[in-house]
């Protein structure tokens, strides 16, 4: 595919262009879209678009380059603006990625509303944000819905689609293909619900370790290779339901009928919701920072990309 056939020559507008923005543009360039990049901050987005080179040059290096694009083409096919309206000509999809902030969004999606045609999408990243909140400025909301990525989306696949009440299915089904088509893995959501599927799973996850590790019962280091060493490795390839139906001889009923009362007994044994604050957190925060410094940040994140990117190939 040459840089000049895009889809169709389609343009994605990608609004914030901060970690989860620069990862959403690579992964619609990676696979041929046009992106037009727009921030705020005056000056941010073509400052990203030279950060985006250096990042792509390097996957490129590594062999870790999405798409059948090089790197040049790929840029070719990027361009950085400081007004937004200009970022929203000819677009027919928009990805909002600003602030975790329920008023941004909203006045976002109020402005791009009033620059696009009634058939672009809006769509926005919000990590659980609900849907009815994030879009309650937008007058035609049949066209919004919630595009929910993990970081690092260029190597974690999973996109969360969430509708509005008002999202049409054709809407739903135009953004999973899409989602599909960038080399994304899309699941849906029927209707919205605070936190959405992933993160009323990871936040589950994180309260009950955390509660262990407050209660003196293991270390930060050791819960977290519960999860690496343990859950993680059946997590990578097969979900828990799965995991239950392969558990137990005769799949997943027979694994209830062997389990469930002790699944009951630890689940009502969960205590309250963590606090996450306080002296609890500063200790634990130490401990963590003992296993893992902040100046070990940066290279224990590009240890983890190239182990998602390993990973994403044994799964191909
Ligand atoms: N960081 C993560 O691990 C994940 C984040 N998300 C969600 O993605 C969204 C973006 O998060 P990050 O990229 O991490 O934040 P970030 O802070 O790295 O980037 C946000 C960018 O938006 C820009 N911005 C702020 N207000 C704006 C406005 N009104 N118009 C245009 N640009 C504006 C900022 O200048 C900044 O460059 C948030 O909703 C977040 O919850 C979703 C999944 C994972
Ligand atoms: O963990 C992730 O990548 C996503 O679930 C997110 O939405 C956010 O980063 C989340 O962790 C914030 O709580």
């Amino acid at each position: 595919m040459s840089a000049s056939a895009s889809p169709g020559g389609k343009t994605v507008s990608v609004i914030g262009s901060g970690l989860i923005g620069c990862s959403w543009a690579m992964v619609f360039l990676s696979a041929g879209y046009k992106v037009k990049l727009y921030d705020s901050q005056p000056g941010q987005a073509a400052r990203a678009i030279r950060d985006m080179r250096r990042k792509l040059e390097e996957l490129q290096q590594n062999q870790m380059l999405r798409g059948d694009l090089n790197v040049e083409e790929q840029l070719a096919l990027l361009s950085s603006y400081d007004d937004l309206s200009e970022a929203l000509k000819g677009t027919f999809f928009v990805q909002e990625c600003v602030f975790e902030e329920l008023e941004a969004k909203q006045s976002v999606f109020h402005v791009v509303e009033n620059c696009v045609g009634e058939d672009v999408i809006l769509s926005s990243s919000t990590s659980c944000l609900l849907p009815s909140n994030v879009f309650s400025r937008v007058q035609n909301k049949k066209r919004c819905i919630v595009s929910h990525p993990v970081n690092p989306p260029y190597y974690v696949r999973l996109v969360e689609l969430v509708p509005h009440p008002e999202t049409l299915p054709a809407v739903m089904e135009q953004t999973y293909a899409l989602m599909t088509e960038v080399g994304q893995t899309p699941v849906r959501l029927t209707k919205e619900i605070d936190g959405f599927a992933l993160n009323r799973v990871q936040y589950a996850i994180i309260a009950e370790s955390w509660r262990l590790v407050k209660d003196g019962i293991i270390s930060v280091e050791d819960i977290d290779l519960v999860m690496s060493e343990g859950l993680g490795m059946r997590y990578a390839f097969i979900g828990p339901m799965e995991t239950m139906h392969l558990n137990a001889p005769d799949g997943l009923e027979d694994y209830l009928s062997r389990y469930k009362d002790g699944m009951q007994r630890v689940l009502s044994s969960f205590g309250p919701v963590p606090e996450f604050s306080g002296n609890e957190a500063k200790v634990i925060n130490q401990e963590m920072c003992n296993f893992i410094s902040k100046d070990q940040l940066s290279s224990r994140r590009a240890r983890r990309d190239q182990l998602l990117m390993g990973l994403a190939k044994l799964k191909k």
